[in-house]
């Protein structure tokens, strides 16, 4: 089958940080958390065994990355200094050449998405 096909997988993480950009007074500029929520998309056509990719690999992708954002402030890593929905996004999307598309939840109603 030559289709292009879309595939996700759901990841989540808790997380510290402040917004060092955003005006004098901005409550968000203040030391508070999330329960992050981050949804990795792949494209692509199936192989032999139907996969785009197998859901168990887009793990093996994805944990080094959590391990480095999950109960840290994310101001403090490398790449993160101003942790806004859109660069998270974009810092895992830079570091997952198989994704598509990421999309960052900071809460239920608020997220940012990233594609190449
Ligand atoms: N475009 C963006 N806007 C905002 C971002 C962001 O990453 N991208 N981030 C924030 C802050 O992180 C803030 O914590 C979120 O605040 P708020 O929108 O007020 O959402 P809450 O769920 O914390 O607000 P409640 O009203 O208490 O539910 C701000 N903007
Ligand atoms: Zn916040």
């Amino acid at each position: 089958m030559s289709d292009i096909l879309t595939i996700g997988r759901t990841y989540r993480f808790e997380s510290a940080h402040f917004l060092p950009k955003v005006p004098e007074g901005h409550r968000c500029r203040n030391l508070h958390g999330h329960n992050y929520r981050v949804e990795i998309v792949l494209t692509g056509t199936v192989d032999e065994r139907g996969f785009v990719k197998d859901f168990g690999e887009i793990d093996g992708y994805i944990a080094p990355l959590l391990k480095q954002v999950d109960h840290k402030l994310l101001n403090e890593v490398p790449g993160l200094e101003n942790p806004t929905a859109e660069i998270i996004a974009g810092w895992f999307l830079a570091r997952l050449p198989v994704a598509a598309r990421v999309r960052v939840y900071e809460n239920d109603d608020c997220w940012a998405e990233v594609a190449r």
